[in-house]
């Protein structure tokens, strides 16, 4: 199974550290809900984990070997795959175009389809015309044939009425079920903690609560206090 650990990562950004001594772990098979409030840090955070933003101090290391120096290609190479923030589709592009991305052959565009009927209808569709949800849809079948062992998930709900993001949040678990290690940033705190195992929160770049996402929805006070910082 893959593993994915932080530890002590601090990340800066303009003058000061938007992220700061920061340990966490993500292990194949399980969803790590990674929560906090607005200008918390979890987007600099899972940019320094795929590389599109540098940490300047701490380790990162995946299935035991460090991946600090590595450039973003490469980290993706490795399997550490980034669902960015808005719907990151080719909207010209068909919808089989924008999976054949990372699907490379027929068989993996249809294994990418199969949790997707909706979208199996549309194939030859521009991606422009469909729906968010459908949209979104798109990104994950997209992220799911580029073989990841981690995958990083930054606020897909975007945009999104919560009973469409409810729709694509059964497909996160079993991507997650199939073994692969899922960190899941999200404005739907309760939808997160509802699907993770583990969860971490965030405030004001420092980790206010580490633990099961079992205890911080069992305990309202607890997760207040988390988004207040602990
Ligand atoms: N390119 C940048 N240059 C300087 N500061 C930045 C940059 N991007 C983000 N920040 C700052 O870094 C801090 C953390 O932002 P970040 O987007 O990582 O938080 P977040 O928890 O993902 O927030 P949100 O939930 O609002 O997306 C904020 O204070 C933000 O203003």
């Amino acid at each position: 199974m893959s593993e994915l650990v932080l530890d002590s990562v601090t990340v800066r950004r303009g003058a000061g550290p938007v992220i700061s001594d920061v340990s966490l772990r993500v292990a194949g098979g399980e969803v790590l809900a990674l929560v906090g409030p607005n200008g918390a840090g979890k987007t600099s955070l899972i940019e320094s984990v795929s590389g599109v933003t540098a940490h300047s101090a701490g380790t990162m290391t995946l299935d035991g070997e460090p991946i600090d120096k590595l450039s973003r290609v490469t980290r993706a190479r490795r399997g550490i795959v980034h669902i960015e923030q808005g719907r990151a589709v080719f909207p010209s592009l068909t919808v089989r175009e924008n999976i054949s991305l990372t699907a490379r052959t027929a068989g993996e565009l249809d294994a990418a389809l199969t949790p997707f009927p909706e979208l199996q209808k549309r194939i030859d569709a521009p991606t422009a015309l469909l729906s968010g949800g459908e949209q979104q849809m798109v990104v994950l079948a997209r992220a799911f044939a580029a073989k990841p062992r981690i995958l990083l998930i930054d606020e897909m709900s975007l945009g999104l009425a919560p009973v469409v993001f409810m729709r694509l949040m059964p497909i996160v678990k079993s991507i997650a079920d199939s073994g692969v290690g899922v960190l899941l940033v999200e404005q739907f705190t309760q939808l997160a903690l509802g699907l993770a195992q583990e969860a971490v929160v965030v405030a004001g770049g420092r980790v206010s609560f580490q633990g099961t996402s079992e205890a911080l929805q069992a305990d309202p006070e607890l997760l207040h206090r988390a988004y207040l910082g602990g």
